[in-house]
């Protein structure tokens, strides 16, 4: 059986993984362009794992110029099946307090069409899933590894993704809670749609770091409120992951792992020689 192999994405204020052992740097060119970052591999607790930082090191990318499918793309190429994603979020409830973890279970699209979240088009077209985005899988053992290593965790709510760079206004804010979106962020949606299509499970450890600008008795969120919240609870994060390897079945129970079976559309002799080379890594076994 195989053996799970675990990406880790890292966000705001992650840019490595401490602990692991037998580590290489790999760097990878894929058909989608080249990743944010050279991906480090390496060994947790017995469990293979590759780490990428989502903004490359030194923070570099823009939430909008962040190579989503080449990221992805390249945890495929690794093989990676299930995929940790790791961010800063602000928080749209009360309850959800900077400091707390939220595992979110929904994903909610304000983007401007600036990324690609599909590795499919030029003469293929595939139609994957969504209505539940991130694996339960997976969601479900990360809720229980942050509890296990006593964070304050809201297990399931729904991630709201905008364009950024900027943060939103105060109009926007209250209307996004009018909503009934839990936590707001700029980077999941477009990871959470290219690893389905991947057929990699994909979960969230999201840290909520402020309250937007929508909380009348906190300050507007800022980035050096962001960052100091983050540095005090990034060692959770870290120890997060490590709980969630350590507890890892090799052979989780979802279908993540089929998302394509129905999805293509195009009859395989309408694809081309070349569309058919680009996506061999991602549809080769239903063709
Ligand atoms: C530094 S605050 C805004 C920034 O942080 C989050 O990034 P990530 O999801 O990679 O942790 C948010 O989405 C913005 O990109
Ligand atoms: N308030 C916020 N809005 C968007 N992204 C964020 N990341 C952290 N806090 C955020």
């Amino acid at each position: 059986m195989k053996q799970p192999i675990v990406g880790v994405i890292g966000g705001s204020g992650l840019y490595d993984m401490e602990g692991l052992t037998d580590v290489c740097e790999v760097s990878l060119d894929t058909p989608f362009g080249a990743p944010s970052d050279v991906f480090v591999t390496g060994v947790l607790d017995g469990v293979k794992m590759v780490f990428l930082p989502r903004h490359g090191r030194g923070h570099r990318l823009l939430p909008s110029e962040v190579p989503y499918r080449a990221n992805i793309h390249g945890m495929k190429q690794l093989g990676v099946d299930r995929i940790i994603s790791v961010s800063a979020v602000g928080s749209m409830r009360e309850q959800i307090v900077p400091g707390h973890i939220v595992i979110p279970d929904q994903f909610f699209d304000r983007t401007q069409g600036k990324r690609n979240g599909s590795f499919f088009g030029d003469g293929i077209v595939g139609h994957v899933q969504f209505a539940d985005p991130v694996c339960p899988d997976l969601s479900r053992l990360l809720a229980a590894s942050a509890r296990a290593v006593g964070a304050t965790v809201h297990e399931g709510g729904t991630y709201l993704c905008i364009e950024g760079p900027n943060f939103s206004t105060r109009a926007e804010s209250k209307i996004y809670r009018s909503w009934g979106v839990d936590i707001i962020g700029m980077t999941n949606i477009p990871e959470a749609r290219l690893a389905r299509e991947a057929e990699i499970c994909y979960g969230t450890v999201a840290l909520a770091t402020d309250y937007d600008c929508w909380h009348e008795g906190h300050d507007d969120v800022s980035v050096d409120a962001v960052i100091a919240i983050i540095q005090k609870n990034v060692a959770t994060a870290r120890r997060i992951i490590r709980e969630a390897v350590g507890s890892l079945v090799s052979r989780p129970g979802c279908s993540c792992g089929e998302a394509l079976r129905y999805a293509i559309m195009t009859a395989p002799d309408a694809i081309a020689a070349d569309t058919r080379e680009k996506l061999d890594l991602l549809i080769g076994k239903y063709l």
